[in-house]
């Protein structure tokens, strides 16, 4: 019998991935958020089964013009095993649909437990497992170490939070000036995307968060890898904002808007003339 064919042999490096994906259907990642009152707008029940009719939905309509899905965790989760049954399955059917999706779980633990949040997200076969996830590195990045390596070793990426686009972050992550939390944390990302081709350790840097990174001493254009951007819609950045916090970076950002898109469901026209329209006002 030959040896099992490594992990990494079953796709190609997650970098190259998303390049390919951007290439053919532009930057604008759409995340789905199935919140309540979404649910309810779209005429459908806050339940496993409206979940499911909203999350393939969305993934019929906007997944040949996304660069990426990037499903809110949070909001299956909070259906319990049967919420968590409707994400396998639209993971499932995104991967069988070839497009990329981006599990926002936002995990972050000491490096034993780390091991199994990378297993469950990022490991070959198993029900959760997404192209790309993303990290809370408050336990410190290394302790990210685990879901990094298993990453690189399947082909898949990671998103690590830098200077996130909610207000409140701002009092964590905007402190420090040179030595802050949010440069170290760009650093260590840059390091590991040094060498050949677009790396697989990617930043999540808010839309919204005007010249911090300027003003931290942030090269995001030196990452080497992509850079994840919500805030665009709802929470209130657009071309402006964009354009702002990112500079010579942009080349690299994927902009991300979840509930301005999803409202104009539930017909899937609509829903990919919305996401359309984002895509190309941003371009
Ligand atoms: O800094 C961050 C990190 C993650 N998010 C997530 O993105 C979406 C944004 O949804 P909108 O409806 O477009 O506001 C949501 O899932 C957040 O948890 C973020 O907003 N900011």
């Amino acid at each position: 019998m030959p040896p099992e064919a490594p992990a990494a042999a079953l796709r190609a490096p997650f970098g190259e991935r998303l390049a390919a994906a951007r290439a053919a259907r532009g930057s604008l990642c759409v995340g789905i958020d199935p919140h309540p009152g979404l649910l309810a707008g779209w005429g459908l029940d806050d339940s496993p089964e409206g979940l499911e009719r909203f999350s393939l939905t969305v993934l019929e309509a906007v997944g040949a013009v996304a660069v990426a899905l990037k499903p809110q965790v949070a909001l299956y989760e909070r259906h319990g095993s049967r919420g968590l049954a409707v994400l396998e399955t639209l993971l499932a059917r995104a991967a069988d649909a070839s497009v990329l999706t981006i599990a926002d779980a936002k995990r972050g633990d000491i490096g034993s437990t780390m091991l199994a949040y990378a297993e469950a997200w990022l490991g070959e076969g198993r029900p959760l497992a997404a192209d790309a996830v993303t990290l809370n590195p408050y336990l410190g990045f290394e302790s990210l170490r685990p879901a990094i390596d298993l990453a690189a070793a399947t082909g898949r990426g990671v998103f690590v939070l830098a200077l996130t686009s909610n207000p409140e972050g701002r009092s964590v992550q905007h402190v420090g000036g040179d030595e802050s939390v949010a440069r170290s944390i760009a650093l260590a990302a840059a390091a590991e995307n040094a060498g050949a081709g677009p790396g697989h350790v990617g930043l999540v840097v808010g839309a919204t968060i005007g010249d911090a990174a300027r003003h931290l001493g942030l090269d995001l254009g030196s990452l080497n890898g992509p850079i994840l951007a919500p805030g665009v819609g709802a929470q209130g950045a657009g071309t402006v904002e964009l354009r702002a916090a990112f500079g010579n970076a942009l080349p690299f950002v994927l902009p991300t808007s979840s509930r301005a898109i999803l409202a104009a469901g539930p017909h899937p026209a609509d829903l990919r003339a919305a996401a359309e329209r984002t895509r190309d006002e941003l371009a």
